[in-house]
């Protein structure tokens, strides 16, 4: 890092050629480049025919030239110097920032986000600070920056100025929201998503462990939807998708989820159910609304669905163990032909444990010790309403 080796002398002391009579003297004594460079103006004139070029201008010079955006801020927290790169990155000219409160050049100005306040916190074993900060341009956008800051000391060892080497993150950063918004939110129907439902389901478990009330998930499956995508197009599909979404709200409570988890699966948080009894006849009505056909478009589209249903605590402890519970009895559903719904069942051989992550064998002997239900859901038939 430039900003690290800004504040090693013995670096700098390597620059002088062998023939320097003060090399031993330079290499133990402790100089910033000006110094280094009087000293040297003054102690090679004898040795040199031609003088050295200047240190300061050359590290000036590689120092703006740097692909990294730049700052030299005194103890006092204003900016001294500011590279080219930091004029790209914040649109601010060097000019512009020069003698300017650090403090100006932040989204938000917490003072903790100044250097001075640096001094009080641990630096890392290179003697540095990393931070990520978010900072205002010129324009009044803002940008984030991975920060590593050097501290420069004097020969009596007091502290005069910070090197900040601002690295811009804010692509990534943005990326990374983006994902985490598509994981929380499904874009195409509107719901919950994966990573949504599984927050919300490890909040219900802790929740249904305090309260002892019921908490259920339904692990949903469309039986066949590849072949909508095939016949009428991806446009087709996604109507197709956006009302299974609709039907599926149209069977649970408004303290009830339904979440998209991903392609044609859907998940179903019920986290306070009335009874076990209650929680398959939801199961059951999802089978039958999504088997009444579709009509998007000009057409209308036979499609089906098989539900596989899983209790809290006796299927499962985690969200993991709860929604691989809830999958497997979905596989038994579509192994028997789909458009039913079938209740978890840990008598039955595991096939597709793991496809969210392995039950550990601690939680699995849990389960199976479990006060396991008889109650079994009636495969495709609808009970109630
Ligand atoms: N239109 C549309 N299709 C999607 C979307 N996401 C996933 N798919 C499609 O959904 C299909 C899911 O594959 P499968 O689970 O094998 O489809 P299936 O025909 O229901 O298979 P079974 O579950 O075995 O009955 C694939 O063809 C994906 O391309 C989406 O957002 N929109």
């Amino acid at each position: 890092m430039l900003g690290a080796w800004l504040s090693q002398p013995v670096f700098l002391c390597g620059w002088i050629p062998e023939k320097c009579p003060k090399t031993a003297k330079c290499a133990a004594g402790v100089f910033n480049v000006c110094q280094l460079e009087r000293l040297m103006a003054h102690e090679l004139n004898d040795t040199y025919p031609v003088r050295p070029p200047s240190i300061c201008a050359l590290l000036a010079q590689a120092i703006d030239s740097a692909g990294d955006a730049i700052l030299i801020i005194d103890a006092n927290d204003r900016v001294v110097w500011a590279n080219r790169a930091f004029a790209r990155l914040s649109g601010f000219q060097p000019h512009e920032v020069i003698g300017e409160h650090c403090a100006t050049l932040r989204a938000q100005t917490s003072p903790a986000d100044c250097y001075s306040a640096l001094r009080h916190s641990q630096p890392s074993h290179m003697g540095t600070w990393q931070r990520e900060l978010c900072s205002v341009r010129r324009d009044g956008t803002t940008y984030i920056a991975d920060e590593i800051v050097t501290p420069l000391w004097d020969q009596g060892g007091k502290l005069t100025h910070f090197v900040a080497v601002l690295h811009d993150v804010t692509r990534s950063k943005e990326a990374l929201q983006k994902e985490r918004l598509l994981a929380s939110q499904d874009m195409l129907t509107g719901l919950a998503g994966r990573a949504r439902v599984t927050e919300l389901l490890t909040s219900a478990i802790a929740e249904a462990q305090q309260s002892g009330r019921i908490l259920s998930v339904l692990f949903v499956d469309l039986d066949g939807f590849k072949k909508i995508n095939d016949s009428h197009g991806h446009s087709v599909g996604d109507a197709v998708l956006k009302a299974v979404a609709s039907r599926l709200q149209s069977v649970i409570r408004c303290s009830d989820t339904v979440a998209r988890f991903g392609g044609d699966e859907f998940v179903i948080l019920l986290p306070t159910v009335a009874s076990r009894r209650v929680a398959r006849r939801i199961g059951m009505h999802a089978v039958d609304q999504l088997s009444q056909p579709f009509a998007v478009g000009i057409g209308r589209h036979s499609l089906s669905a098989s539900v596989g249903l899983a209790f809290f605590p006796e299927h499962g402890r985690s969200s993991e163990s709860l929604l691989n519970s809830a999958d497997e009895a979905m596989y038994r559903a579509k192994r028997q032909g789909g458009s039913q719904f079938q209740v978890a069942d840990l008598a039955a051989e595991p096939m597709h444990h793991g496809r969210f992550r392995e039950i550990s064998a601690v939680e699995h002997s849990a389960d199976l010790n479990g006060s396991h239900t008889d109650e079994r859901g009636n495969p495709g038939t609808l009970v109630g309403g």
